[in-house]
């Protein structure tokens, strides 16, 4: 049989309107989930081609929303080895499974997940390695990482979840997840391991639930190069959008920034993480850390978070209010009409928390009210884009987790912000990498997000935007960067001297000209004849 041959007058261009085609016929989101998925294993620089020209269309597919869908149905839709699972099972010998990687020198950045977290859909197991893969998509596309030094993982240790336990087609061990010393004893194993194969890599924590993503980025964050996501990368995008959001508000109402007040509705990894790093905020403002700290109030399933609460979670204890001494307060509207916060922040999982009778509250309290809903997927936002608008009159300052569509309200186009850690992550590890820093430093990931702040364009403040658009996504990255690796030689925790010797515009320039683009187009699957 001879081989498949092009149809003669075959051109490129015509290749990536086909694969646009194919992909918009798709009506299903999972589906176009899979068909990008293929795409990218037939012919990745055509993958990575559209990627980088169709931005807002394709990253809610390949990350928050549909990366969601796809993590929960992955065992169904699963259909080749796509990334590097490590299994309880390979206690004893982490080494060797990691050193089966294909590209080992080339690692520059992993993005690891065990799986237990994922966005708000819980403990999905084995199941949640697309979360690493969408991530790590983020890299390439937004930081112009190489597509071959990056190491989506899977920590595969069982799963609590017993729907899948009891699903035939699971792909994960079966078995409860580990605890205490074996939980442990494992990290220690794969983290000593991957230090030894993969020697210059960034290790990125990501969707491990609360008390571990709190546990190991304190038991590691100052021996390996490693960040944990949601706790600090979380912390930086909404610092960054929260600064510019209460410069709007504080147009509105003339309020000083140090009088904002902050209500934290969800006190997990995210919550707490973006709480604690919300405290520069405050202390930028000119307060104290103990006034800054008594600017946030934090809630939880049980209420109002107060220090006379038994068997409070240690992470909960930084901001458990000791001004208050009445019977739990459970109500939200309640709680805001008692704290009278100018910003609503929702990291809780739950799907509509912040009902009319919330936003109205904080629409009578506040000009323009800040109200964030940041829970991923959309089907677990605390709050419609649509309704935040509709119910205080177009007056919201608004940024979501997952992306919503702008929208005309009284005869006004208005815009949501993606406050999603999307925009700081890929500058924080592009930044860590190039500067080839020994850790990440909170002040590295403070100047992230001073960096992230200031980078709107005139245009986007005329828009009344918290955060860039999408589209400039590398050139925030590159901002971010050079925040990242100035801060870290500040600090003298890098190991590139020759970036010290670069002014900024130089250091912007290289940093440009290492950013990975797909080479021009040519087509893998087939030989041209
Ligand atoms: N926008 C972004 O960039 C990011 C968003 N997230 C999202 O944040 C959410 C939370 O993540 P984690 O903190 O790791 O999870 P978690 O499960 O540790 O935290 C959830 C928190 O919400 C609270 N909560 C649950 N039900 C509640 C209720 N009925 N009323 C009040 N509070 C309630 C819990 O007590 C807990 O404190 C997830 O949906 C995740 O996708 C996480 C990281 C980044
Ligand atoms: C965005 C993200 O990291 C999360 O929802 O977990
Ligand atoms: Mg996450």
């Amino acid at each position: 049989m001879s081989p498949p041959r092009f149809p003669p007058q075959f051109a490129n261009t015509d290749h990536r309107q086909r694969s646009l085609l194919q992909l918009r016929s798709k009506q299903i989101a999972l589906e176009k989930y899979i068909y990008l998925n293929g795409l990218k294993e037939r012919d990745s620089h055509l993958f990575y081609d559209i990627l980088l020209e169709n931005m807002q269309e394709m990253i809610p597919i390949l990350y928050t929303p549909t990366v969601g869908e796809a993590c929960v149905n992955y065992s169904h839709i699963w259909r080749r080895p796509e990334g590097l699972y490590v299994s309880i099972n390979d206690k004893g010998r982490i080494r060797d499974v990691l050193a089966t990687w294909p590209n080992l020198i080339d690692g520059r950045i992993a993005v690891v997940t065990d799986g237990s977290r994922i966005l708000g859909l819980g403990d999905l197991g084995a199941n949640g390695l697309p979360i690493s893969i969408g991530k790590l998509d983020l890299y390439i596309a937004g930081a112009g990482i190489k597509p071959l030094s990056t190491v989506p993982i899977c920590l595969d240790l069982g799963t609590n979840t017993q729907r899948y336990l009891d699903d035939p087609l699971y792909i994960g061990v079966r078995r409860p997840r580990p605890t205490g010393p074996e939980m442990d004893a494992f990290m220690d194993e794969f983290m000593e391991a991957m230090k030894e194969v993969f020697p210059t890599l960034l290790v990125q924590f990501e969707d491990f639930s609360t008390d571990n993503a709190f546990k190991y980025l304190d038991r590691y964050r100052y021996q390996y190069r490693v960040f944990n996501d949601d706790i600090q990368g979380t912390g930086s995008v909404i610092l960054s959008g929260f600064t510019n959001a209460a410069r709007l508000a504080s147009a509105a109402s003339g309020l000083p920034p140090s009088d904002h007040k902050i209500l934290f509705f969800g006190a997990g990894s995210a919550g707490i993480g973006v709480a604690k790093q919300l405290l520069s905020f405050f202390t930028m403002s000119g307060l104290s850390p103990e006034e800054a700290r008594s600017r946030i109030y934090t809630v939880d399933s049980k209420g109002l978070i107060t220090a006379d609460r038994k068997g409070l979670q240690e992470h909960k204890k930084f901001f458990a209010r000791t001004d208050y001494n009445g019977p739990p307060m459970t109500d939200l509207v309640d709680i805001i009409n008692y704290v009278k916060p100018t910003a609503l922040l929702g990291l809780s999982t739950i799907k509509n928390a912040f009902s009319e009778q919330v936003v109205k509250a904080m629409s009578a309290l506040n000009k323009r009210p800040v109200i964030f809903p940041l829970s991923n997927p959309s089907s677990l936002c605390e709050l419609e884009y649509q309704d935040a608008v509709e119910w205080t009159d177009g007056k919201v300052i608004f940024a979501s987790g997952s992306p919503y569509k702008p929208l005309s309200y009284g005869g006004v186009m208005h815009e949501p912000g993606q406050g999603n850690n999307m925009y700081i992550f890929p500058g924080i590890g592009l930044g860590s990498i190039l500067c080839k820093t020994r850790h990440v430093s909170d002040a590295m990931v403070e100047q992230a997000a001073i960096a992230l702040a200031s980078s709107l364009t005139e245009d986007e403040k005329a828009a009344e935007l918290v955060y860039p658009r999408l589209e400039r996504i590398r050139d925030i990255s590159a901002q971010v960067a050079i925040a990242v690796i100035r801060q870290a030689q500040k600090e003298k925790l890098d190991d590139n001297a020759y970036l010290r010797t670069l002014p900024d515009s130089d250091l912007l320039g290289l940093i440009h000209d290492k950013m990975w683009q797909p080479p021009a187009l040519h087509l893998q699957s087939f030989t041209r004849l």
